[in-house]
C-alpha cells in the first residue's frame, strides 16, 4: 500500500487561466500552485497511486526518485547502467530488469530519459514499458523531448488502454534534490490527477497545458530562452576580461540590475573559474536547442538568436565538452583562431 508519510503542510490551488490576460482564451490552461501553508492538505493515502515505477536515474532521475522513497512511496526503479540503481534499492526500492517488467509492477511509472530516441526505446522498443502497460496504469515521461516524440509514446501507451501524460520539468539538479521542480504537463486529465500528489513531492508547481505536445512544447521555448542567455552571459564575461575588467565584478554588478537571474548568480562565479560541475550537461541544452529549432521550423517562426546560439553549443561540443556543465560553452568562446 502506498504510504507518503512525510509531506510537507502544503495548499495547493487550481486556477483556470482562462480569466489571466496573459493566457490565449482558446486554450485552457491549469495552473497549480503549491504553497507552504498552516494548513495540512496531506493527500490521502487512498488518494495516492499504490505502487511508482521509475525508469532512468541519471541526474535528475534519481533525485526525483529518492524524494518519492523518502515521502514513502512504493518504488520500483529500472535504469540501463543497472549500479545506478543501487543506491535507491539501498534506500528501500525494488529492481526490476527491463521497462516491461516495471511497467507490469506499477500503477504510476515515471522515465526520465536523455533524449527523444532513448524515449522512444524506453517507452515503446522491445522489452519497453509499453509491453507492460494496462487499463488502469499510467506513463509519465518527464524526460525533455520534442511534440512528436511525445505523441508516438503516447500513442503506443494509450494503444494497451492505459493513460499518458508528459511533464517535461524546468529546474535542474538542485531543485530536483530539493522537490522544486515545476513541471508541465500536458495529456490525459485522469492521470495528471492522479499523478499530482507525487508531483508535488518532486516539485514546488505544476502547469496543466492541454494536449499532448503543448507541455514539450512549453519545456523547449524555455530551454531555448536559457541556452541564449547563457550563450550571450558567457560572451560579456569573455569580453569584460579581454577588455581589462574583472569579470567577477561584472557578475556582480549584473546580478544588481534589471537582466539579474538566478542562473547567472549561480554559475556566473565558477565560470569565471573555468569551473564547470554538471548539474544539465551540455548535450541536453544542445539537443533542447535543436529540438527547438524543429519546433520553429514547423510552424515557419524564425528564431536567429536561437539558430546562432545552437551553433556555439555545437561547437563546444566538439571541443569535447558535451558531459561538462551547460555553462561550459563559454570555452567554446575561448577557443583561439590557428595562426
Ligand atoms: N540535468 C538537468 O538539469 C535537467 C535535465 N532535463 C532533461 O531530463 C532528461 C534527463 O536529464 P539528466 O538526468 O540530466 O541526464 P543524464 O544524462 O544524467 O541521464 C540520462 C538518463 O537516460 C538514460 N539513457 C540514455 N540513453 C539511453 C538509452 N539509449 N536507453 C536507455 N536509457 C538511456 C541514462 O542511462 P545510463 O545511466 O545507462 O546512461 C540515464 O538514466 C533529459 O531529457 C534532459 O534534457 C530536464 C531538466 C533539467
Ligand atoms: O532542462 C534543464 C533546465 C535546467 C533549469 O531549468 O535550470
Amino acid at each position: 500500500m502506498a504510504m507518503c508519510s512525510t509531506f510537507y503542510p502544503r495548499l495547493s490551488t487550481h486556477l483556470n487561466c482562462k480569466s489571466f490576460s496573459l493566457f490565449p482564451v482558446k486554450h485552457r490552461f491549469f495552473v497549480s500552485i503549491k504553497a507552504f501553508s498552516s494548513q495540512t492538505f496531506a493527500p490521502k493515502a487512498d488518494d495516492l497511486p499504490a505502487s511508482i515505477g521509475f525508469l532512468g536515474l541519471g541526474i535528475m532521475g534519481n533525485p526525483m526518485a529518492q524524494n518519492l522513497i523518502k515521502a514513502g512511496c512504493d518504488v520500483t526503479v529500472w535504469n540501463r547502467t543497472k549500479s545506478k540503481c543501487e543506491p535507491l534499492i539501498s534506500l528501500g526500492a525494488k529492481y526490476k530488469s527491463s521497462p516491461e517488467e516495471v511497467a507490469a509492477s506499477c500503477d504510476v511509472t515515471f522515465a526520465m530519459l536523455a533524449d527523444p530516441e532513448s524515449a522512444l526505446d524506453v517507452a515503446c522498443g522491445k522489452y519497453g514499458a509499453a509491453k507492460g502497460m494496462g487499463p488502469g496504469k499510467g506513463y509519465v515521461d518527464v524526460s525533455t523531448v520534442d511534440g512528436e516524440t511525445s505523441k508516438l509514446i503516447c500513442e503506443h501507451i494509450r494503444a494497451t488502454g492505459a493513460h499518458f501524460l508528459e511533464a517535461p520539468v524546468s529546474g535542474s539538479k538542485k531543485p530536483a534534490e530539493d522537490g522544486q521542480l515545476i513541471f508541465l504537463t500536458a495529456g490525459d486529465s485522469v492521470l495528471y490527477e492522479k499523478a499530482a500528489p507525487l508531483l508535488d513531492i518532486m516539485g514546488k508547481s505544476r502547469f496543466y497545458l492541454g494536449e499532448v505536445g503543448h507541455g514539450a512544447a512549453m519545456k523547449l521555448v524555455v530551454n531555448m530562452v536559457m541556452g541564449s542567455m547563457m550563450a550571450s552571459f558567457a560572451e560579456g564575461l569573455v569580453l569584460s576580461e579581454k577588455v581589462g575588467l574583472d569579470p567577477s565584478v561584472l557578475v556582480e554588478v549584473i546580478s544588481q540590475g534589471a537582466i539579474s537571474a538566478p542562473m547567472y548568480a549561480v554559475k556566473g562565479p565558477s565560470m569565471v573559474k573555468s569551473l564547470y560541475p554538471t548539474a544539465f550537461p551540455l548535450k541536453h541544452q544542445q539537443k533542447d536547442l535543436r529540438l527547438a529549432l524543429g519546433l520553429a521550423e514547423s510552424v515557419s517562426q524564425p528564431i536567429p538568436i536561437a539558430a546562432a546560439t545552437n551553433e556555439l553549443y555545437k561547437v563546444a561540443k566538439s571541443h569535447g565538452l558535451s558531459d561538462q556543465d551547460f555553462s561550459a560553452v563559454i570555452e567554446a568562446l575561448k577557443v583561439k583562431l590557428q595562426q
